[in-house]
């Protein structure tokens, strides 16, 4: 929602405080296509079903809070991004958005190559499956354990990450008789327009290696004098939740400019260049991201116009995104436990889960969407915070949101947009269980990630 609002109706005119908000929508019964997964629907009962299946069927079963992922949606995400890049591109889901063995045979499936950012995420990927050369390995400060298991792995491309690692691959490569193929990550210099934190191209931060002062430069230098590295590439990632091309675009810009220099220089074309993940979605009516069509398009023109205007012969574009395929395919479920009305100011709706399920509106001040699913009413809109059950006050789930002014304890309520940055950022505060994952698809569900147990718990502690 956009903080520019005004008031809704007239029982909210004057008691509005400043925030986030806009006019409730005319219907609160509505699913807004955006942001909720493809097969997720209304039944005539009211309820909400995805995949064929109710929320309160699915509620019984595996209980709440449960994030439900829509399959079809992941795949057809899936096919959409490879297609529109075609094969003289690759498409690299990132992990970290979402990473579980089901969703690497989905990945295997449909044809898409894997980004992972550490030694955890490496052997999923590989005991689900992923074939090792279609993985790429990130990350500013791989151990030494994690790049020995990467490259006796043989994994695709080791992205470096600092002059350090350049050695270390390199060594490590040589002591097992290897040649590593590698890419450098530069930071081109862009501001992009994101969240501070979910930024990452501008100079001052911790990830790669900058084109300014010509550090990327002694790094291409030095990756190429080194015989246990094969330099296939450059990379670059600007940041993430982006909805404006102009950052991609003057990063390509940048990087290509590089390649310019380095074949100038070493009389080398190198032939991949990685533009990273990023992608902005919908997490309420408000967004409008991009199609991935329009965004391949965006980037392969680019690319092509520049190296042609440097001479270059067009390189092996690839890209990385991770919230754009599975953010919008799952929901996080959750039943409502109290309701507390504040005179004057907003309605705090509480919720079985919060901060240790979903820590982005906390950390990045995020914004979501709400309905409630187990049920129409006809009630008025009302504004509500929906705030989690964690010892803090910033255990906010969803900042400003309206829901029915009948909502109640025992009704279900539903986040949707929720498949990316939330199981896998998800915690044990307060020693909250994580939630399971639930795959949906076809009037079926799956557990893909089981939901802890106190055993669980207690199993970590050895004292
Ligand atoms: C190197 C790299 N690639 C890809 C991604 C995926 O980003 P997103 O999920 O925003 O597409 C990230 C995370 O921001 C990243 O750091
Ligand atoms: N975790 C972040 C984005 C960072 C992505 C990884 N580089 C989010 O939830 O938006």
């Amino acid at each position: 929602m956009s903080r520019s609002a005004h008031p809704a109706g007239p029982r909210h005119a004057d008691v509005l405080p400043e925030g986030h908000y806009t006019a409730p929508p005319s219907d609160l019964n509505r699913l807004d296509p955006k942001v909720w997964s493809r097969t997720v629907r209304r039944d005539e009962q009211g309820q909400v079903t995805v995949g064929g299946l109710s929320v309160t069927e699915l509620a019984e079963e595996f209980g709440t809070p449960a994030y439900f992922l829509d399959e079809d949606d992941f795949r057809a995400r899936c096919r959409a991004w490879a297609e529109a890049f075609g094969q003289d591109a690759d498409v690299f889901y990132a992990g970290k958005a979402f990473l579980s063995r089901a969703v690497v045979r989905w990945l295997t499936e449909e044809g898409l190559n894997l980004d992972v950012c550490s030694g955890g995420e490496l052997t999923t990927a590989l005991s689900a499956g992923m074939p090792a050369e279609r993985i790429a390995f990130h990350g500013n400060n791989k151990s030494t354990e994690e790049i020995h298991k990467a490259v006796s792995a043989g994994v695709g491309r080791i992205v470096l990450d600092s002059f350090q690692e350049i050695v270390r691959v390199a060594h490590v490569a040589q002591s097992l008789g290897k040649r590593q193929r590698v890419q450098i990550r530069v930071t081109v210099g862009v501001e992009a327009h994101t969240h501070e934190f979910i930024a990452t191209a501008h100079e001052d931060q911790k990830f790669g290696i900058a084109l300014a002062g010509g550090q990327a430069a002694e790094a291409v230098r030095r990756a190429l004098s080194l015989d246990g590295l094969e330099l296939i590439g450059i990379h670059s990632h600007i940041g993430s939740q982006i909805f404006d091309m102009a950052g991609f675009e003057v990063s390509a810009r940048r990087v290509v400019q590089l390649l310019a220099e380095v074949r100038d220089e070493h009389g080398v074309e190198l032939p991949e260049i990685d533009l990273g993940g990023g992608l902005g979605i919908a997490y309420t009516s408000e967004d409008d991201p991009r199609e991935p069509h329009h965004i391949a398009k965006a980037l392969t023109e680019i690319v092509t116009r520049e190296c042609e205007a440097a001479g270059l012969r067009t390189p092996r574009i690839s890209v990385e995104p991770g919230r754009a395929i599975v953010g919008p395919t799952a929901f996080t479920l959750y039943e409502v436990g109290t309701v507390k009305p504040l005179e004057g100011l907003r309605t705090y709706v509480s919720v079985d889960g919060g901060m240790s399920d979903n820590i982005r509106t906390a950390l990045y001040d995020a914004e979501y969407s709400v309905a409630l699913v187990s049920r129409t009413s006809d009630a008025e809109p009302m504004l509500s915070r929906v705030v989690g059950k964690h010892c803090e006050s910033g255990d906010i789930v969803v900042r400003d949101a309206f829901l029915p002014a009948d909502v109640a304890p025992g009704d279900l309520i539903a986040v949707p947009a929720t498949g990316a940055y939330c199981r896998s950022m998800a915690s044990n505060y307060n020693h909250a269980l994580r939630p399971p994952v639930v795959a949906v698809r076809d009037g079926e569900a799956r557990v893909i990630v089981r939901r802890e147990t106190e055993e669980d718990l207690l199993r970590l502690d050895v004292g």
